[in-house]
């Protein structure tokens, strides 16, 4: 049976009453069957390159084609219907994922038996870093070295240790246009950085999931990695068109020799947790099922070891390195500003907005 105006009319209502996101995918797709069902065939100059959120909104009605304003209609009522009804029953997210607390609003960060925890806690988006994650994590990283605990762990809610930096970040273009995002990126980037070559007590990472970008390379400047057998090791810098930071490019040649940071930083190969365990960037793995067991036993007995003692000997190894990680940091982000307005960056960018591309 075909969808009336009125049941058309009701779905828009419908769509506004929605309890919970349903992501950009589905957004895109209500989109398009809207101007479809409205209006017809796309009849809009495309947008330029540059303009993230339209070129999508462009290429979703655009993939239409031809499709009937009726038919396009019923699509829609259809799509709101069982979104209306799956919507409301699912329930992926673990509970005080997304919601503030502690004051933060993509974090959550506990005190307790010495170890200062900091998760990120953006599951519905696998944790990807966005502006306010990357300020929330420097000051969490600032409290933490003050703070009474003998060790800090980052790790992720959900099913992600995190996806990297939020693409959607490169939506958010200031007045001064592309030139000044690129700019007070690499600005961010740097200072976000920083943070982690400067801070003082025993850094460890519990990789819960599957890690990429800068969530991987920053890696290399934690004192310990301990990982799931499910997490995985991704930095597909060259097929965003970027190019490798967070000292990555210092830091995991001399971890793992040239010719393995190069598999991972030029060529994007995906690590296993026992293939990044191998190659040194990873302390030890635990089986999934143990894993949170296995890993806060372990690291509550580090808590329990003289914290100056621990805090002294990172000074003693870590000291001497300083200076060139900050030279390394520093030109990493200053290639990577240059990369950000590339057309390679660009497409690749505007590729994963428009669900093109997955890696
Ligand atoms: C300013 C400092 C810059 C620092 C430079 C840093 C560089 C990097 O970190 S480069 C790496 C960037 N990350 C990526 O390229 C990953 C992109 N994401 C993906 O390829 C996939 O999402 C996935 C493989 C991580 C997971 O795929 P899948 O299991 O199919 O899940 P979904 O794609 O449906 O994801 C659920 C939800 O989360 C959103 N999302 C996931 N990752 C990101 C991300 N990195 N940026 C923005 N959004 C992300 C995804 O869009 C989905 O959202 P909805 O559609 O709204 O549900």
């Amino acid at each position: 049976m075909r969808a009336s105006q009125k049941d058309f009319e009701n779905a828009m209502n419908q769509v506004k009453l929605l309890k919970k996101d349903p992501g950009n995918e589905v957004k895109l797709k209500l989109y398009a069957l809207f101007k479809q069902a409205t209006e017809g065939p796309c009849n809009m100059p495309k947008p330029g390159v540059f303009d993230f959120v339209n070129k999508a909104k462009w290429d979703a009605w655009n993939a239409l084609g031809s499709l009937p304003k009726e038919t396009a209609r019923h699509n829609y009522v259809d799509l709101v219907s069982s979104l209306s009804s799956s919507l409301e029953s699912s329930s992926q997210v673990e509970p005080g994922a997304d919601k503030k607390s502690t004051g933060y609003e993509t974090l959550m960060m506990t005190l307790e038996d010495g170890i200062t925890k900091i998760v990120f806690n953006r599951p519905t988006k696998k944790n990807a870093i966005n502006t306010k994650m990357y300020d929330e994590i420097m000051r969490a990283l600032k409290a933490a070295s003050k703070d009474d605990s003998s060790l800090t762990v980052l790790t992720g809610n959900g099913d992600y240790y995190s996806s990297g930096n939020d693409l959607t970040n490169f939506t958010d273009i200031p007045p001064g246009g592309v030139e000044e995002k690129a700019k007070n990126s690499a600005i961010l980037l740097r200072e976000f950085v920083d943070c982690f070559i400067d801070f003082p007590k025993p850094l460890i990472a519990a990789v819960n999931g599957p890690a990429v970008g800068i969530s991987v390379t920053l890696l290399g400047l934690f004192d310990a990695v301990f990982a799931s057998d499910r997490a995985t090791f991704h930095t597909p810098f060259s097929h965003l068109g970027q190019t490798p930071e967070g000292c990555s490019s210092y830091t995991f040649p001399k971890i793992m020799g040239p010719a393995k940071a190069t598999e991972m930083l030029v060529f994007g190969k995906k690590l296993t947790a026992r293939e990044a365990c191998t190659n040194g960037l990873v302390t030890e793995v635990f089986p999934d099922s143990t894993f949170q067991k296995e890993v806060w036993t372990r690291l509550k007995a580090f808590a329990k070891l003289p914290p100056n003692a621990m805090r002294i000997s990172k000074e003693v190894m870590r000291n001497s390195e300083k200076e060139k990680l900050h030279a390394v940091n520093a030109e990493e982000c200053s290639v990577l500003q240059g990369r950000w307005l590339s057309d390679e960056c660009l497409n690749a960018v505007s590729n994963f907005l428009s669900r093109k591309a997955r890696l």
